[in-house]
């Protein structure tokens, strides 16, 4: 049952990955010596043989009726399909979805995963079957290590979760968002402000990074911690970004070998070292600002109503301890900010290459709205083709490729193919995104698929067609993304007024590179400049600020 090196399915993948990109410690994308490799590849056969042939045969690969796993390809011993997952995971993904269809199987480590890469799928097993597969693995770095077993993003299918889930959606509800809309507006005219000051009204090009991170990173501080910092020099916005940049750089969902084979955990990794500095950051970071609202709130100090006001005063009723809300916060805070900010970049990083998307954006936004105001939530409906170019921008680049897996709590059987308890299962949005029979020409960027679709991404989801759906970005079932309301609004506000001020050009010499990205776990672009050219003399006006001339 060991995978097998000569196969000639892995001969193909093997061929294509150069060695130095073939891992087994840690981050994928730090490459690593080939005897080392080699090495380590030797001592950990050797000594895992038996270790891991126990746990691998530890549960059935058949049902009571014999039937068996999806097929899949082989791996290696010991390793699985590890290797073969590195840079790029979700064009190997799609190239086995050729292969071996829409449901099948892929081992790394002892550990079995189940790829859907059907809409049909993944409503029958994660939506009509959400009793069965809405948990989680508790993945060694990112859930026992950084979480500490809690942070509702990781945690199994139990108690503790509906408690966090509950909390979580009472701040992120429709009604929630709409009563802080009026934060998620300002900080989306701040984000243009400081472009256009920055940029010397257009006169020098600038890297929109830092300011889509603070517009989001804002946010979350407003709905978490009731504050906002007042510019992106601001000690707390490094420090915000830098953990969740190394939240994506330590958790991705198949980037850590030490998660898939047990014994290897009980040895220190570098990776292992970096997720406990992680954990203790977060909780020095965010549990200290929830210990200093916890002291103004004994003081008799007005706290804004936030997230972290409600957890202190309902954290006896909650059961709720300082780690409990330490993590939540984190896992606000970092689901929360790089997540919409990744979006707002790869907007960024992709329309200034498509000029006759941007007229008709700008020709829309002109008829529509005008250029004595900026653009509002209420004029989305109205607005169907810059609402258009968003959908499209997250169909093309997903942050989250393999979304945040979920597991299985009980045995299934789905069309005679048997997945175990414990089996994780992966949404592969890449395939689902690049159906060419939902997606016309699906490598290339085209609002105009989505001019028809009026619909939110939480109305979408609840399509009863799956094929129907917008995408598949904010993941699916009971898990879903609670947090896709307001992350839409937001990026609703930020991206209409960056169309509605300017022209985006990219650099002659500075090609954008959309291949190439930053993050393991949730992606995007790696740095780079544009120019930001205002459309109008009223964008200054309307900013409420002095035209710069150029
Ligand atoms: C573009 C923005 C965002 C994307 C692409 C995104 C994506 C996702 C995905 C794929 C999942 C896993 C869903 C599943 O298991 O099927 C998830 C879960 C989650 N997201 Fe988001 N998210 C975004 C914004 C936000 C925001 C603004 C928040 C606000 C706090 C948030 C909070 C969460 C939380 C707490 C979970 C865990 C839910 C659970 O496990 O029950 N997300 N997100």
């Amino acid at each position: 049952m060991f995978r097998c090196l000569s196969d000639p399915a892995m001969d193909n993948i093997t061929d294509s990955i150069p060695p130095s990109r073939i891992l087994v410690f840690g981050a994928l994308r730090a490459p690593l010596n080939l005897n080392t490799w080699l090495l380590t590849f030797a001592v950990t056969t050797v000594a895992a043989l038996c270790l891991f042939s126990a746990s691998f045969f530890g549960s059935s690969l058949f049902d009571k009726d014999g039937n068996s796993i999806p097929a899949g390809p082989k791996g290696l011993p010991i390793l699985g399909s590890f290797p073969f997952l590195t840079q790029y995971p979700e064009l190997t993904l799609d190239r086995w979805a050729k292969k071996f269809g829409d449901l099948y199987s892929v081992w790394l480590g002892n550990q079995l995963f189940v790829i859907v890469s059907s809409p049909a799928i993944v409503k029958d097993l994660i939506v009509t079957n959400g009793a069965v597969f809405s948990s989680r693995k508790e993945m060694f770095i990112k859930s026992q290590t950084v979480f500490a077993g809690r942070g509702i993003t990781a945690t199994p299918y139990n108690d503790r979760w509906r408690k966090h889930r509950r909390i979580a959606t009472n701040w992120l509800n429709q009604r929630a968002v709409d009563s802080y809309t009026p934060i998620l507006d300002r900080e989306a005219t701040v984000l243009v402000k400081s472009m256009y000051q920055q940029s010397h009204a257009g006169a020098v090009p600038i890297n929109p990074q830092p300011h889509a991170g603070r517009a989001s990173l804002n946010n979350m501080l407003s709905i978490v911690f009731g504050f906002r910092t007042d510019s992106i020099y601001h000690p707390l916005v490094g420090q915000a970004l830098r953990l969740s940049r190394e939240f994506m750089n330590v958790t991705g969902p198949v980037s850590n070998l030490v998660d898939f084979i047990p014994w290897m955990q009980k040895f220190p990794t570098p990776m292992r070292s970096r997720g406990q500095k992680l954990h203790q950051d977060l909780v020095d970071t965010y549990g200290g600002l929830i210990k200093d609202i916890e002291h103004r709130m004994r003081m008799g100090a007005a706290v804004p109503d936030c997230l972290a006001k409600t957890m202190l005063d309902t954290e006896e009723e909650e059961e709720l301890d300082h780690l409990d809300m330490a993590i939540l916060a984190s896992a606000f805070m970092i689901g929360g900010v790089e997540t919409t900010a990744a979006i707002m970049q790869w907007f960024s990083a992709l329309i200034p290459a498509h000029p006759e998307i941007q007229m008709k954006a700008h020709e829309e936004l002109d008829r529509v709205v005008g250029r004595e105001r900026l653009p509002t939530v209420d004029d989305e409906k109205n607005l169907p083709y810059c609402h258009a170019i968003i959908k499209e921008v997250e169909r093309c680049h997903n942050p989250f490729w393999l979304g945040t897996p979920h597991v299985a709590s009980h045995d299934f059987t789905y069309r005679d193919q048997f997945i175990p308890k414990d089996t994780v299962v992966v949404l592969n949005t890449w395939t689902m995104h690049h159906d060419p029979s939902r997606h016309t020409d699906p490598d290339d960027f085209s609002p105009e698929r989505y001019i028809r679709d009026s619909l939110t991404a939480a109305d979408s989801a609840n399509l009863a067609d799956p094929y129907q759906r917008d995408h598949w970005m904010f993941g699916a079932g009971r898990r879903i993304c609670p947090g896709m309301i307001v992350a839409e609004r937001e990026i609703w506000l930020t991206i209409s007024r960056m169309l509605w001020a300017f022209t985006m050009e990219s650099l002659p010499d500075e090609p954008i590179d959309l291949k190439e990205y930053d993050g393991l776990s949730g992606r995007s672009p790696v740095p780079f400049r544009i120019n930001l050219i205002p459309r109008h003399p009223n964008v200054a006006k309307v900013l409420g600020m002095e035209e710069t001339p150029p």
